[in-house]
């Protein structure tokens, strides 16, 4: 006779929770002794269980990139009554994009509200962007979630790809099929494809974003010549230890949620799914504290490519070809490099780019839209860069300690993220048409006027007008004093020397005095 296993003791909200270390290990937990069996599937399991796997990769992906973990449960998953399609306000989430909008305008919305009426995590969600299609396992969705109740005898499993999880506010217990996880603003949390997992708030109401990549999961970044350590280090990547309900065996009614292809189903079934007495794999839900990211950055000048910030990545099938997705932090640092526009630089990116801030101000936005719990988006080749504010404050120097280059901090109380991709997002119509838009968003670059003056001649360059006479003009001297017009073939005359000829010069050997190189 099958024995029947002693319930664990249900943790308390408070008790710090046990976690497993590392990342891609071959990881294996059980909550009773002797409940992991020698052997992926016997012919009877200790205690009864009953053996399942969980496959994360097709079965032949190569040994590096393959994926599936072995539960050992109380009863198996399929036990359970058939799927029906839930009434989920179909604009609310979605996982196909060939619908969305199209538009290169520069987005941002302000902070999501928080729910009055009560609303649990997968209510909660709201998708903002994607591409692609979770049906043909191409591209991802990125959503946000506002909640503020705990899911209920429910859980959900995601059929359509991973969810990389950003608290802003509010703590989330994640009761998964392997465990455990509490993930605090400042943390993130991996749940893979086709866990199952609830969403428990034990500290009031919650807010934060999601990235779900359809295709491909998150891995760490190569690190190239940055060498063995730095950024995330895979030690402090935590998973959790094997863990069942105290109820999982008694009669229960729970309902089981199922995403597929952005739709919402449910099934009832007479027990909790949080039924894994033991496991072990390499595929396992996973929580990482932001604070343990280990920042590289510019030493002595110029602003590096925020690339050197990537936690997490999704690559791409095709070796070389750009990730799905990377997951970029923008962590508390020092700012050290001299004779250098600190913020980040203006830029189009071929990248398309959605940031969210979890706390305190971003560096390239001082005019106070872009708020905790709000977000921004930036699609291909779209401009941006820091506001009016910023720009005239990094300009106007004495930012730093012992002088205007000296060292600056981005304290503790900053933390913003960006999620770039590689395909281009299109917005959901509901995200577009939300209360929370800032319409005028664009206004906060309209203040940036021309400092263009060709009449300050750079320190060391002689000064236009000096070898003027014959050609004429202000910009035909620039050209000829420095020889770098002539150079790029840009010798004009008259009023278009003044305003191109004359900036190419002056612009170019101010680089380079800038970078005494010249
Ligand atoms: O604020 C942004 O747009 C993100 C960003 C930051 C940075 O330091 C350099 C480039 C970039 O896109
Ligand atoms: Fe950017």
């Amino acid at each position: 006779m099958a024995t029947t296993p002693a319930a664990a003791p249900p943790p308390s909200p408070d008790a710090p929770l046990k976690y497993l270390p590392g990342f891609g290990n071959e990881f294996c937990s059980e909550a009773l002794p002797g409940a992991l069996p020698q052997q992926n599937n016997p012919k009877t399991c200790p205690y009864g269980l009953y053996a399942e796997q969980l496959s994360g990769t097709h079965f032949t992906a190569p040994r590096v990139a393959n994926r599936r973990s072995w539960l050992y449960r109380i009863r198996p998953s399929v036990t359970h009554t058939p799927f029906h399609p839930i009434d989920f306000p179909n604009e609310a989430l979605t996982a196909d994009f060939a619908n969305g909008a199209v538009t290169p305008n520069q987005l941002r919305w302000r902070p999501f509200p928080i729910p009055t009426e009560p609303v649990d995590w997968v209510r909660g969600l709201f998708t903002l962007c994607g591409t692609g299609r979770a049906g043909s396992k191409e591209g991802f969705a990125i959503h946000v979630y506002a909640a503020n109740r705990s899911m209920e005898s429910a859980a959900l499993a995601n059929a359509d790809g991973d969810f990389l999880i950003v608290p802003q506010q509010g703590a989330l217990r994640l009761k998964t099929e392997f465990g455990l996880l509490d993930v605090a603003p400042g943390e993130i949390a991996v749940l893979p494809r086709g866990v199952r997992f609830a969403v428990e708030l034990h500290c009031g109401a919650a807010r934060g974003y999601v990235l779900e990549t359809f295709a491909g999961h998150f891995a760490l970044p190569d690190l190239g010549p940055i060498g063995a350590n730095g950024l995330a280090n895979p030690r402090d990547f935590l998973h959790p230890v094997a863990w069942f309900e105290p109820e999982a065996e008694r009669a229960v009614s729970y309902n089981v949620l199922h995403k597929l292809e952005g739709q919402l189903f449910v099934a009832a079934q007479a027990f909790s799914p949080f039924n894994v007495v033991a496991w072990h794999g390499n595929y396992v839900p996973y929580k990482y504290d932001l604070a343990r990211f280990c920042p590289m950055n510019s030493v002595a000048f110029d602003h590096p490519d925020p690339s050197i910030f990537t936690v997490l990545t999704v690559p791409s099938y095709t070796p070389g070809a750009p990730p799905t997705a990377d997951f970029v932090v923008f962590p508390p640092r020092w700012l050290v490099a001299e004779h250098t526009f600190r913020p980040p630089y203006y830029h189009r990116n071929v990248m398309s780019e959605f940031m969210g801030l979890i706390r305190g101000q971003y560096e390239a936005k001082l005019d106070g839209g872009f708020l905790p719990g709000g977000a921004s988006l930036h699609l291909c080749c779209t401009p941006h860069g820091p506001d009016t504010a910023t720009y005239e404050r990094a300009v106007a120097g004495g930012r730093g300690e012992g002088g205007e280059d000296g060292p600056s901090r981005l304290g503790h109380e900053t933390l913003a993220f960006m999620f770039e991709t590689s395909a281009i997002p299109r917005v959901s119509p509901a995200a577009l048409g939300c209360p929370s838009v800032d319409r005028d968003y664009y206004k906060c670059w309209v203040g940036l006027r021309s400092h263009f003056d060709p009449t300050a001649v750079p320190p060391g360059v002689t000064a236009p007008g000096a070898a003027t006479a014959a050609v004429g003009g202000k910009g035909a001297g620039a050209a000829a004093s420095g020889g770098v017009a002539a150079g790029n073939g840009v010798v004009k005359a008259g009023k278009d020397a003044d305003r191109d000829g004359g900036g190419k010069a002056n612009g170019l050997a101010e680089g380079l005095g800038g970078l005494g190189l010249s």
